[in-house]
């Protein structure tokens, strides 16, 4: 499945044992925090997975900047700051902003020192009025939809501690919000969450993962993902009765059936063969594959090696 000799598989079972001597329980304080997440998270998965998950970000994050005081040192320059970038990826609903946002709240907890942000790459998405301009409406998520060399421009300047301001997409419009910003201002761990952020645009020298310390691949069976896809389908249509702006209105006051069958349309027509072609190709890229089963357990994780 994975081009396995450069990564070394470790079932969940292996997992858990690893740097378990060096963590103290979570308090019940940082509990309550992770469950404001998402509330249906289960608290052994983050004991089990992501608990160690945060320690060996820590190793990654302690030893790039080793290198970078190194580095100064050779250069006979002053070290400074460089906010170190997580990468997210995986299909859309596989679960990347459920677990980018887990991560930050125990990055958070863990280092109260640093300032940990996140964002993600909807923002960079064309504003629907560009995208039925380039008769690209029904191609959303897709490489071109979105705007890659804002993104790599934004990256690289958060890399220079400059403050940088990533554009805002709202699922409940539909579409980007005009004027709202999400601002970055130099912090120690930036995550990048987005189902494009390891693929390689063709018209560009450089790549947004070339800015990248770590990165992360979510995974999990196509018949999983697509039932995670429909059931938050379902919620967003729970809320959206109540809102006459919200975009799935009239489909969450319409017949349900009707508006399910329109979502597996949607699966079947624009997020799969998205998955199939640009998103799946780009998991032999990440530093680590995690990969989840029923009920979003996560059951294996592989490390890259080299
Ligand atoms: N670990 C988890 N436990 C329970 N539900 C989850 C978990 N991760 C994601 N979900 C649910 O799965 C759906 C997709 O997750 P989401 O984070 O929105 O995906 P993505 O950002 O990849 O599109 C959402 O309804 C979310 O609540
Ligand atoms: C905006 C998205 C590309 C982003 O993906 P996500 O953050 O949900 O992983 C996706 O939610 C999307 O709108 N896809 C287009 C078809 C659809 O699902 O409506």
């Amino acid at each position: 499945m994975y081009n396995q000799m450069n990564y070394y598989k470790i079932p969940r079972e292996e997992w858990r044992e690893f740097y378990q001597d060096h963590i103290s329980p979570l308090s019940a304080e940082e509990l309550s925090r992770i469950k404001s997440v998402n509330d249906r998270i289960s608290l052994q998965d983050v004991q089990d997975v992501y608990v160690p998950l945060v320690h060996l970000l820590g190793l990654y994050l302690r030893s790039r900047q080793d290198l970078l005081n190194k580095q100064a040192d050779f250069l006979g320059i002053r070290a400074h700051k460089v906010p170190f970038i997580l990468g997210i990826a995986g299909s859309v609903a596989v679960g990347k902003s459920t677990i980018a946002r887990l991560l930050q709240t125990m990055l958070s907890g863990i280092y109260p020192d640093k300032k940990v942000q996140l964002i993600t790459t909807d923002g960079f998405l064309f504003p629907n009025k560009e995208l039925k301009r380039r008769h690209l409406m029904k191609r959303k998520g897709f490489p071109e939809s979105y705007d890659m060399r804002r993104l790599l421009l934004f990256t690289n300047d958060v890399k220079n501690g400059l403050l940088a301001k990533a554009p805002v997409y709202s699922h409940k419009v539909y579409d980007i919000i005009p004027g709202k910003f999400e601002v970055v201002d130099n912090p120690d761990i930036l995550i990048v969450e987005g189902i494009n952020v390891l693929q390689l645009p063709s018209n560009q020298q450089l790549y947004v993962s070339d800015f990248f310390d770590f990165s992360i691949y979510v995974d999990a069976q196509e018949s999983l993902i697509k039932k995670w896809y429909l059931e938050r389908f379902g919620m967003l249509l729970d809320t959206a009765f109540q809102d006459p702006t919200n975009y799935y209105y009239p489909y969450a006051i319409g017949d349900r059936a009707s508006a399910f069958r329109m979502a597996k349309r949607v699966w079947r027509s624009i997020n799969l063969p998205n998955l199939h072609e640009y998103i799946v190709p780009t998991r032999n890229r990440a530093d680590l594959i995690v990969h989840k089963t029923k009920n979003h357990l996560v059951n294996e994780l592989f490390l890259r090696k080299y």
